[in-house]
């Protein structure tokens, strides 16, 4: 692509700077190096050098397969909030108090040298380089041992920072599209970032505490103390923040969202944190235990977290499922048979690549158990059933249903 195709592709993107995928992003700052001629080597001939290796590197995207591996194994969490928020405070505090966890941000420590350099450039080859950025960290991911990823900042920083701010002249904001009026497509993580957070937490912050917090991180020196351009752009132009925070909640594709009190102490808030993450991280890993303590009340707020259904009930997401039903009447649990059979039942549309269940006591005696596993064909195989045999054993699979109405009203039914 030359720059001026270029140029007229970018020029049909939905909100300026805002890019639909990994390449239309590489295509660009691979372009600034050769055609444009930006003067790219004044910043450090390794560093830039080491930048296009690690695009090249990027470009091959995982296979469907080992996504799917990595959602299943992984949790991953993304911290999101205005600068001087608390991220970073909360994501040692949060690395500190989960096992096998790792901290990263975006755009990661690898691309400390190199960020000034777009930063300087500014405008779209900036925006590029932000985008390019998420793919880059999803790597990192992919590549790591830990089983908890904790992101300071991802993909919703780069769609909110951009969508909040498209115009970097603006000194008032009059002149753009509400965020709430914007279409939904623009707040949708991109198809080809395939890994997606487990839980959204957001940070919310008086706009005071917030600003004195900026200015006393300024001036106790060290790294992280330097002012950003946003910590003088949110403070000149304090709607920008509230954009910005709208955006945040309109992103779609973690699995879930939880907003995060930020005004309180880093121990209090490290605190309400982790209330969020806790259960969270129990119904990833150890899902049986939630069948156990209060098995439909969870499949509700499971289902209303991921926001499956509009208040009638009706289905609002699609995407391929598969469906499985089964279930235990059985009293005795001692003549289980060994592993239930799994057994697809239909293909269903309902959402992206999420795992869950829903399975809850069929009868007001307690003695029968109806478990209805839902997964999506993109999962591994073992993944499935691992999940499935550490639910409820199922000593009979009675039934095979296919799945023709709304999760709500399979449940009114049973
Ligand atoms: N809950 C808190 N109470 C008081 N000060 C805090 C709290 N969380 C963070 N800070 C301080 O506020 C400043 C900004 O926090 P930081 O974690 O760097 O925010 P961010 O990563 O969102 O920009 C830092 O100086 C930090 O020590
Ligand atoms: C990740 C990201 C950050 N930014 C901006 C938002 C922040 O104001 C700025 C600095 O981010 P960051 O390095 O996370 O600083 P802080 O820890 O102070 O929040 O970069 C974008 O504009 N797009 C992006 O994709």
């Amino acid at each position: 692509m030359t720059s001026s195709q270029w140029v007229d592709a970018v020029a049909s993107f939905a909100v300026p700077g805002l890019f639909p995928s990994y390449q239309s992003a590489a295509v660009l700052l691979r372009l600034a190096r050769s055609e444009l001629h930006v003067d790219l080597i004044e910043h450090g001939e390794a560093a830039v050098g080491d930048f296009y290796a690690l695009l090249d590197r990027v470009d091959k995207a995982p296979t469907r397969f080992e996504v799917n591996k990595i959602m299943a194994q992984k949790f991953i969490i993304e911290l999101e909030g205005l600068d001087g928020s608390g991220k970073t405070t909360l994501c040692s505090k949060l690395s500190e108090a989960i096992p096998h966890s790792l901290s990263i941000k975006t755009p990661s420590v690898a691309l400390k040298e190199i960020r000034p350099l777009w930063d300087k450039m500014g405008g779209i080859l900036a925006r590029a380089f932000y985008h390019v950025s998420n793919y880059i960290l999803q790597h990192e991911i992919m590549e790591c041992e830990d089983s908890v990823i904790i992101i300071d900042r991802w993909y919703a920083s780069t769609c909110a920072y951009t969508v909040g701010y498209p115009n970097k002249d603006a000194t008032t904001l009059e002149a753009l599209t509400p965020i709430m009026e914007l279409p939904d497509e623009v707040f949708k993580w991109p198809n080809d970032l395939c890994l997606r957070p487990h839980l959204l937490l957001i940070m919310q912050i008086d706009p005071q505490v917030r600003r004195e917090r900026v200015e006393a991180r300024a001036s106790t020196g060290g790294g992280a103390s330097r002012f950003n351009p946003w910590d003088d752009r949110l403070s000149r132009i304090p709607e920008l923040g509230v954009r910005i925070l709208e955006s945040f909640s309109r992103i779609t594709g973690p699995r879930a969202v939880q907003s995060v009190d930020a005004n309180r102490s880093i121990e209090n808030v490290a605190e309400s944190a982790m209330s969020v993450i806790r259960p969270a991280l129990q119904r990833h890993f150890k899902p049986q235990a939630h069948f156990a303590s209060d098995p439909l009340g969870w499949w509700k707020f499971e289902s209303q977290q991921l926001d499956l259904c509009d208040d009638s009930g009706n289905r609002k997401h699609h995407a391929l499922w598969n469906l499985q039903v089964s279930s235990q009447v059985s009293q005795s649990t001692t003549s289980l048979t060994g592993p239930p059979v799994l057994k697809t039942v239909g293909l269903h549309r309902i959402d992206d690549s999420c795992l869950y269940y829903w399975t809850s006591r069929i009868s007001a005696s307690n003695d029968a158990w109806a478990s209805v596993l839902w997964f999506s064909g993109e999962y591994p195989l073992e993944s499935q059933f691992r999940a499935e045999k550490t639910c409820q054993p199922l000593q009979e699979i009675l039934t095979f249903l296919c799945f023709a109405s709304t999760t709500r009203t399979m449940a009114m039914r049973r």
